[in-house]
C-alpha cells in the first residue's frame, strides 16, 4: 500500500519509527512532515494528509500529534476523510471493520512506540465488513453535503 504519514513537533521520533516499520512491512510511505521538533501547528499536517487521502494520492494515512486528537480533527474537515484516533489494538481494527477509517491517528504522548506499531498493524490487517456499516458511513458523508 501507499501510505501518507504526517505529524506535529511532538511526534517526530515516533513518525520515523512508524515510517520505518511500515517500510519494513513492504509499504511505500509518503512523508508529509514535519521532520522538525520546532513547535508547529498540527492542522497543517492533518490537512495535508487528509487531502492526499481524499484525492487518492495515497491509499490511507497515519497521523500523529501529542494526543492524536487535534491532527485528526483537522483531517476530518476534508471531505471524504474518516480519521479515527486509536489508543488500543481493538479500536484500531474496529475502525477499519466498522467505520472504514481511511486515516488512523494516535498520540505520541499517549502510546509508546511498540503500542503504536501494534495499532498500525491491527488497522492495516483488518478489512472493512461492509453490510450494515455501509449505510452508516454514507450517512456520515451525507452530512458533508448539507
Ligand atoms: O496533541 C496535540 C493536539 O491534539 C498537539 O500535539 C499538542 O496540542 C501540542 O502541544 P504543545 O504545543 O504544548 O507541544
Amino acid at each position: 500500500m501507499k501510505i501518507g504519514i504526517g505529524n506535529d513537533h511532538s511526534a517526530v521520533e515516533m513518525k520515523f519509527a512508524i515510517k520505518k516499520y511500515l517500510e519494513e512491512m513492504g509499504h511505500e510511505v509518503v512523508n508529509y512532515g514535519t521532520d522538525s521538533t520546532e513547535s508547529c501547528d498540527y492542522p497543517e499536517y492533518g490537512e495535508k494528509v487528509g487531502r492526499a487521502v481524499a484525492a487518492g494520492e495515497v491509499d490511507c494515512g497515519v497521523l500523529i500529534c501529542g494526543t492524536g486528537v487535534g491532527i485528526s480533527l483537522a483531517a476530518n474537515k476534508v471531505k471524504g476523510v474518516r480519521a479515527a484516533v486509536c489508543s488500543d489494538v481493538t479500536t484500531a481494527h474496529l475502525v477499519k471493520e466498522h467505520n472504514n477509517a481511511n486515516i488512523i491517528a494516535f498520540g505520541a504522548r499517549i502510546v509508546g512506540i511498540e503500542k503504536a506499531k501494534d495499532i498500525v498493524k491491527a488497522y492495516l490487517n483488518a478489512e472493512f465488513q461492509g453490510g450494515r456499516h455501509e449505510k452508516r458511513i454514507a450517512m456520515i458523508h451525507e452530512i458533508e453535503s448539507r
